[in-house]
């Protein structure tokens, strides 16, 4: 496990800070396979992730669902045939928080 995945997830209230871009640019060092999406000026990371058929995107979709239903903590979640796309940002704080990083260090986790 990275490090940054064995990170502990604190609980995200709507008084936390959202991260700045710059914040989330230094984090983004570990994670080089992420990227920052601005929707609608909410800042989030985003991944897809490629795999043979549907039924793998679909498999690995159910595993990413477990470790965030473990996290309590949510992705927006896409699956086509062969590719899921994993999208993940604070809804409390409208934003990136670090919780938001450990979530995509532990998918990579899950794909490997
Ligand atoms: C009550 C519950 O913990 C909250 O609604 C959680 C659930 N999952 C969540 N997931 C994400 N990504 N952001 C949140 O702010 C969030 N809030």
């Amino acid at each position: 496990m990275t490090s940054l995945a064995q990170q502990h997830c604190e609980p995200c209230s709507g008084d936390a800070r959202p991260m700045t871009r710059s914040e989330c640019e230094s984090e983004l060092t570990a994670l080089p396979q992420w990227r920052i999406a601005d929707h609608d000026g909410i800042m989030k990371l985003t991944r897809s992730f490629t795999f043979r058929d549907f039924v793998s995107a679909l498999e690995f979709t159910q595993r990413v669902g477990e470790l965030a239903e473990q996290a309590g903590h949510h992705p927006v979640i896409t699956t086509e045939y062969g590719k899921t796309t994993v999208t993940w940002w604070s809804h409390a704080i409208d934003g990136l928080h670090q919780n938001d990083f450990i979530l995509a260090a532990r998918t990579d986790e899950v794909a490997e």
